[in-house]
This record gives structure tokens, C-alpha cells and sequence, in this order.
């Protein structure tokens, strides 16, 4: 067995799941985790600091994401070397432009979904991310921030409370003040591992800044006589005085949500739910009798549930078949166009 210092780990979100995990440990490893990735090399925290480590080749083929729980060994000259891959409890990944997986992040308990109440608020792309969140099993919560200084805020906080489905918190907050500290504590429990998704300029680093004030940070501390050991001051993992830890992530330009069709009508769990009573049972809640649907979900919500299920069954296909459908469609374009024309006539 090896030991765990489980009081120091679970400041940086260890738990019993996780350690139930632990399968034969070589002796003399570390279990720690992952908090930067970079080409050569990455950043990983033992619960007192950060240290740099390699990745040993028995674990070249996994894909590797801050927040994995990696068992660490160390060589000669006091090099660390990740030697195995716990299997994450939750994983989010997303889908580049080619339809390539990209892992974001893992064993992650809450997604803070961050989006300003300025001209960043575009509930469609809430939406994408709900779909990202819900497809990884980890809980969503909406923090709409800029309230201090933004004009509607009631009102876009009404129009998003009747548009996604209910059970999904939605709180609007000046990431600047201590208050948002408050008003997140229900997810800020000691063990809990918080990731911030959001547009750039939406406040992430802001919030990250404001839960994390309070504490002296532990990691990052320089250990004179230990060669190999890392300072930096771009970690992407934060301690938070509560106990809980933060992961923070980039702005991110283009993605999809890493789903396929059933995951992405899963997590949208209203429109699925009153499918069920559609009359036709491959009902497109656009024209058809008996729709039970479409007048209840909000129109532009319905639409771009559509798009979403357009997007995924795009990036399930092969390069061939994008081809065919892309046709397929310009053919049916080009005859509504012409029937268009016919009818002006
Ligand atoms: N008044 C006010 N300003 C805010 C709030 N949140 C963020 N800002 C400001 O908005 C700007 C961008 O905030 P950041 O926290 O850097 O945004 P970010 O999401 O971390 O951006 P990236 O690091 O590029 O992904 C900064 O000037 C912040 O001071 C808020 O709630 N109220
Ligand atoms: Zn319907």
C-alpha cells in the first residue's frame, strides 16, 4: 500500500471515491493530481505543493486531463515520473473542429458556468454547455456575473429561469465581491472540485480571485533542497478557504459538446420529458399534430436543441457521408428556393 496523507489531499478534492480506485500501487508511489498540462511536462500538486513531473511511457497512450488522479514515482535526481492513471469518477471533454475529442478536464463535482449579463449573455451558448456538463454526469450552476453593473438584470434572469429547465441554479453576481463567496458556499464544501467554464472576459479569474482570497496558498511553495520541484504562478488549480478546489480553464473559442444524439436530448431533460406525449412518436415538434412540445419549450430553446443534434450528427459521420448531406441538403434548398419562385409568379 502507499500512503496517503488523505487530510492534505482532500484540499485538492480527494475522496473516498477516488481512493477506491487505487488498484496495487507500486511501492514508493504518490498519488497526486493534475493540475497543468504542457507539451514536455506537466504540473501535478501532492496536497503540500506543486511539482514537475513526466510522463513515464506505459502512460503515452492515455489522455491525460487536469484534475486526473495520477500515481507518481520518482527516480534518479529526484525526477518525478507519472507511472499510472486513476479512472476519472467524471470527465469532460469536448469536440474540436474536426470532430477530434479534446479532454477538458476530470473529477469534477460542479461546473460553474460563468457568463456576463453584458453583451457575453447568449443563452444558446449556455445552452451548448449545459450540454457538455450534463453529458459528463457533473452538476451545472449558472453564474451570471457583471450584476453590479449590468441594466436588466431581472429580466434576463427571468427569461432564463422560464427557458431552462428547473433545478438548474441560476445566480447573478459581482464576481468582485466577497458576497459571491456567500452566495456559491452550497458548492464550496471542504473535498469539492469546482471547474469555471465561460467565454473570455466573462469573469472566471475574477471569481477565482474572490473565492480563493482568503487562503494562503500551500502550493507553489519552493522546497530548497528538492531539485525538480515548481513554482508557478499560472496554476490552473486553486485552493479555496472552504476546503474546495477550483479549476480554472481558458476561454474557449470553438467547440462542440463531446455527445451523441441520446446524450444531447438527455440533457435537455424538459424537451425529452414531453416528447413522451408527442402523438407521433418521431415527432420534430416543428409542424406536426399532437405536438406536446413546441408552445411550451421556448422557441429559440427548441431550435437550437435542434442544431445541437444537427452538429452531433455531423461529427458522428464520416468525411464521405458530411459530403452526401451536404448535397442532399443543397438539392432540397435549391427546390424549396425554385417553389419560392413558382409561387411569386
Ligand atoms: N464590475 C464587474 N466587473 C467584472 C465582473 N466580473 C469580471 N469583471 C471584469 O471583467 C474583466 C474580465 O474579467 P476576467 O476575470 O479576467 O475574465 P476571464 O473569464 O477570466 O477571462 P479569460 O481569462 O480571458 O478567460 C475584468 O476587467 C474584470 O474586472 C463583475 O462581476 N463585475
Ligand atoms: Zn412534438
Amino acid at each position: 500500500m502507499i500512503d496517503i496523507d488523505f487530510a492534505s489531499l482532500r484540499l485538492i478534492g480527494l475522496n473516498q471515491t477516488i481512493i477506491s480506485q487505487l488498484d496495487q500501487p507500486p511501492p514508493g508511489a504518490r498519488l497526486v493530481r493534475i493540475t497543468e498540462i504542457h507539451r514536455a511536462w506537466l504540473t501535478v500538486h501532492d496536497g503540500h505543493c506543486e511539482l514537475r513531473a513526466r510522463v513515464l511511457p506505459a502512460l503515452h497512450s492515455q489522455d491525460l486531463a487536469v484534475g486526473d488522479w495520477v500515481l507518481s514515482t520518482t527516480l534518479a535526481h529526484d525526477e518525478h515520473w507519472l507511472c499510472a492513471l486513476l479512472p476519472p469518477v467524471t470527465h469532460i471533454g469536448r469536440r474540436g473542429h474536426h470532430g477530434q475529442h479534446h479532454s477538458l478536464v476530470s473529477n469534477v463535482d460542479t461546473a460553474l458556468l460563468v457568463m456576463g449579463l453584458d453583451h457575453d449573455f447568449n443563452p444558446r451558448r449556455l445552452e451548448r454547455y449545459l450540454t457538455i456538463v450534463k453529458t459528463a454526469q457533473v452538476d451545472p450552476v449558472v453564474v451570471l456575473s457583471k450584476a453590479d453593473v449590468a441594466q436588466d438584470v431581472a429580466q434576463r434572469m427571468a427569461l432564463l429561469r422560464q427557458r431552462l429547465p428547473a433545478g438548474i441554479p441560476v445566480l447573478a453576481v459581482n464576481t468582485l465581491s466577497a458576497d459571491a463567496t456567500l452566495q456559491l458556499a452550497p458548492w464550496l464544501g471542504a473535498g469539492q472540485t469546482l471547474v469555471l467554464l465561460g467565454s473570455s472576459g466573462a469573469g472566471k479569474s475574477s471569481l477565482t480571485n474572490t473565492l480563493t482570497q482568503a487562503h494562503q496558498p500551500t502550493g507553489g511553495v519552493r522546497h530548497g533542497d528538492h531539485r525538480g520541484r515548481h513554482t508557478t504562478t499560472s496554476r490552473s488549480l486553486h485552493q479555496c478557504a472552504s476546503g474546495a478546489c477550483i479549476i480554472d480553464t481558458p476561454g474557449l473559442r470553438s467547440w462542440q459538446a463531446d455527445a451523441d444524439e441520446s446524450s444531447i436530448a438527455a440533457s435537455f431533460e424538459d424537451i425529452d420529458a414531453l416528447a413522451a406525449q408527442c402523438q407521433f412518436r418521431d415527432c420534430r415538434h416543428a409542424s406536426e399534430p399532437g405536438c406536446a412540445v413546441r408552445g411550451v419549450i421556448d422557441g429559440d430553446r427548441l431550435q437550437n436543441y435542434h442544431k445541437l443534434l444537427r452538429d452531433a450528427r455531423r461529427s458522428g459521420q464520416s468525411p464521405l457521408e458530411r459530403i452526401a448531406e451536404v448535397a442532399k441538403w443543397k438539392v432540397l434548398q435549391r427546390a424549396a428556393s425554385a417553389r419560392n419562385k413558382q409561387k411569386m409568379r
